[in-house]
């Protein structure tokens, strides 16, 4: 589609051009009269202000097209900042101190249910197969994570193999579902490993009403995953201590 033509751009400087142009006619009409030179110096002296106040406001639009091109590069390194300093740099889901950061702040007008998970026997996977092996194996059962949490979950690293899946909105039973969930999809996902060999994880669930705290939820689905590896890893524990107040949220 063809465009409108706008017609020209107006001249910010068209009354000023105008007196000066009829200052001229005036000044080349006039027959030598007394006046005359300085008219004409006048005119001189205007068009030399004019020109200079052109090349001022050309350098200003630079200026201030310069600023917002800075502005938007530093809101853009702000951004880039405050991910650096709230994610995990291998996996990019939340690190330690921003999970118990958000943990905490939603603790404190709603009741949530904690999920800890703890890769099985991880250490192995590292001294047979490598470090970088480890390495994917971990973003493996963090993408496994991704797909399988609610939108509304929260998902942080809260130590080498070890991450919390926080989960409001979600009863007791509703949160051990979403744990048996992750631990099937751990169980199943193709980590590849050189020999054959698959990849499981263990799981703790707590549930605690508003009010509570991270490091309280924390250490009671920490007992759980606990119990979890004594019971043989692979498994997912209910925290007993959390059990009956979950059963009553809706
Ligand atoms: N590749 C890799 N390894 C890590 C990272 N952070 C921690 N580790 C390793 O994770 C391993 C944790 O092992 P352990 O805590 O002994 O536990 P485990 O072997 O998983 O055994 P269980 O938890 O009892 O099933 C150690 O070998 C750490 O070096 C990491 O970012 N990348």
């Amino acid at each position: 589609m063809a465009c409108a033509d706008a017609g020209p751009v107006p001249d910010l400087f068209d009354a000023e051009n105008q007196a000066l142009q009829a200052a001229k006619s005036a000044h080349a009409a006039a027959a030598p009269a007394p006046g005359g030179e300085a008219l004409a110096d006048l005119i001189v002296a205007y068009e030399r202000l004019l020109r200079e106040t052109r090349r001022l406001v050309r350098r200003s639009d630079k200026a201030e097209l310069e600023m917002n091109q800075l502005n938007t590069r530093l809101q853009d390194l702000a951004a880039e900042l405050e991910h650096r300093a709230n994610h995990d740099p291998l996996t990019g889901v939340l690190n330690r101190a921003a999970i118990i950061d958000r943990v905490n702040r939603m603790f404190a007008h709603q009741d949530l249910a904690l999920i800890v998970l703890d890769i099985d026997h991880f250490k192995r996977i590292n001294d047979s197969f490598g470090h970088p092996m480890g390495d994917r194996v971990i973003l493996g059962v963090v993408a496994c994570l991704q797909a399988v949490v609610p939108a509304s979950a929260h998902v942080g690293r809260v130590g080498g193999e070890e991450f919390t899946v926080a989960l409001p909105r979600h009863s007791g039973a509703e949160s051990e579902q979403v744990a048996q969930a992750l631990r099937r999809a751990i169980e199943n996902h193709a980590f590849n490993l050189p020999d054959g060999s698959r990849v499981t994880a263990s799981f703790g669930v707590c549930w605690a009403g508003a009010g509570g705290d991270f490091d309280s939820a924390y250490g009671l689905a920490d007992e759980a995953l606990f119990i979890a590896k004594r019971a043989g890893r692979n498994q997912v524990r209910q925290a007993a201590a959390c059990l009956h107040a979950a059963e009553h949220v809706v």
